[in-house]
């Protein structure tokens, strides 16, 4: 299975760094997984830098038209682990697995981003600051493929 985190910025701290690799080498065990890193506006007024940076986002994942396409957004659908994991599982089936998880800017998504034709998954109604957000994906990721796989980890 392919899997990519398409977000923004680097993650800008060593504990951050850290905990990522941490579970991105335990994913490397079940998927392949890619970070495609954005460069975000943030110089301009906040309305201008969510439509600069959103745009920017819809035009990326052109590319990937043949994946299936998820957005982390805070306001949509609350999805428990066991949901998420079935987004995953879903995808296991494919002959062509590939899924995109896009985290967004610091100021969220615009409008019409919002409006495109992507699945929106939130991780409950809390914001998260979106370098701790990769992590807590990735976690989410790992722990999706232990469920799957029957394997000791999730209680
Ligand atoms: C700082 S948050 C953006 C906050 C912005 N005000 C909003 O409402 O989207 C940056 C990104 O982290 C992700 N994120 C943060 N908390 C989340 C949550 N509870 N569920 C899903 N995604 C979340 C989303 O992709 C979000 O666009």
């Amino acid at each position: 299975m392919n899997i990519k985190i398409v977000c923004f910025g680097k993650l800008d701290k060593k504990f951050f760094i850290d905990s990522f690799n941490e579970y991105a080498n335990r994913i490397s065990k079940y998927a392949n997984l890619q970070v495609i890193e954005l460069k975000e506006e943030y110089q301009k007024e906040d309305v201008v830098n969510k439509n600069i940076n959103s745009d920017l986002l819809i035009d990326k994942l052109k590319a990937f038209s043949d994946h299936e396409i998820i957005c982390m957004d805070v306001s949509s659908k609350n999805y428990s682990t066991e949901e998420f994991m079935s987004i995953i599982e879903n995808n296991k089936n494919l002959k062509q697995a590939k899924i995109v998880f896009v985290i967004g800017p610091s100021d969220g998504f615009s409008d019409k981003f919002l409006q495109q034709n992507y699945k929106k998954v939130s991780f409950g109604n809390i914001t998260l600051p979106h370098q701790l957000f990769r992590i807590i994906l990735a976690e989410q990721i790992y722990r999706a493929f232990k469920i799957m796989n029957n394997e000791k980890y999730h209680k």
